[in-house]
């Protein structure tokens, strides 16, 4: 049976990339997608923003929502300080997979925890299954009408504290009407939209910080 995408990626990265250098493997991704295959990473372009959010949290604690091809799990932990991880959740195991592979080719598989599972099943036992008390940073790229329970489930077991920064992919396109609507007028919550364009293309998107306030 013929390839998916993700493993047509994947080995466009085990064949063009340098084994062990997370850039290397970001670049022949973004080649990838913009020469041979469109997929849906957040790309070069918004990826620099998150680079730049990333940087200037410095989380200890670090949580992203699916992982996909693990091309934002790549970007995220090449830039966090030693000693720390970022947990990544993803239910599809075809995606896991070849996600896990990605990783570790980039030799980041000591910054990264990758868990198989829903994030509605898997936020409630977080605490417990990390040892975590609160999440300093939280990246939102996984089904565009889940980012909204996600936020109130993180917020109902306690994961946000005064001060933690979530990121949200996709806020324009394909957009996530009823989570802006709710960061943007909750009195929880400070808002900041980052414009851009939606990876690999010049059709406008945006991530959107918003400052959990406690
Ligand atoms: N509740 C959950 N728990 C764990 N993993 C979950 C999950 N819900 C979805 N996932 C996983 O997250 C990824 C979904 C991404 C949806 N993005 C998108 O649909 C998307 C689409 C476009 N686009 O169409 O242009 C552009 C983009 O940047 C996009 O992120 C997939 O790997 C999926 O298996
Ligand atoms: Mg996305």
């Amino acid at each position: 049976t013929r390839s998916t995408r993700p493993q047509r990626l994947l080995k466009a990265v085990q064949k063009k990339a340098i084994k062990g250098d997370p850039q290397s493997v970001i670049s022949t991704i973004d080649y990838f997608c913009r020469h041979s295959e469109w997929a849906m990473n957040v790309g070069d372009e918004k990826g620099a923003i998150l680079d730049s959010v990333v940087c200037e949290v410095s989380p200890s604690t670090a949580l992203e929502l699916g992982t996909y091809c693990g091309y934002s799990a790549v970007r995220i932990a090449r830039l966090l300080p030693p000693g720390t991880k970022l947990i990544t959740l993803e239910f599809n195991p075809d995606y896991a997979a070849v996600a896990r592979q990605i990783i570790e080719y980039s030799g980041l598989q000591d910054k990264i925890c990758l868990v198989e599972g829903a994030s509605g099943d898997l936020i409630p036992k977080m605490q417990e299954l990390f040892g975590i008390k609160t999440l300093d940073f939280v990246f939102l790229d996984h089904w565009k009408d889940r980012y909204l329970p996600d936020i109130k489930l993180l917020e109902e077991c306690q994961l946000l504290r005064k001060g933690s920064i979530l990121l949200a992919d996709n806020v324009i396109c394909p957009g996530t009407p009823d989570y802006l609507e709710y960061v943007r007028n909750s009195p929880r919550y400070e808002s900041k939209y980052f414009k851009s364009h939606l990876e690999y293309t010049k059709v406008e998107d945006g991530l959107e910080k918003s400052v959990f306030l406690g």
